[in-house]
């Protein structure tokens, strides 16, 4: 029921990084450059690793912890699987 849910709000991880394994053929993730959002599409097999707020602040701002979000799409399920390591 894509139409019943809704994504996930644009954020920044606080962690270290996320492992993210999108579905194939179902573009959900967007990330946010010079103020739009661009979608990010699943290249299969490949997993998306994101950089976290730890990083971004451990490299002094070289690595950046982007803004990123979730949109449904009303005629697909997507489904996502993501793992965040703190650094704990
Ligand atoms: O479902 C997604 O593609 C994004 C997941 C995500 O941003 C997160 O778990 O922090
Ligand atoms: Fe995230």
């Amino acid at each position: 029921m894509p139409d019943k849910v809704l994504g996930l709000s644009p954020h920044s991880d606080t962690g270290t990084i996320t492992l993210l394994m999108q579905e194939d053929n179902v573009t959900g993730l967007q990330i946010r450059k010079e103020g739009e959002w661009v979608p990010v599409k699943p290249i299969p097999n490949a997993l998306v690793v994101n950089v976290g707020d730890v990083i971004e602040i451990l490299s002094n701002g070289k690595y950046k912890s982007i803004e990123h979000r979730a949109i449904t799409i009303e005629t697909k399920a997507r489904i996502s699987f993501a793992t965040s390591r703190c650094g704990s």
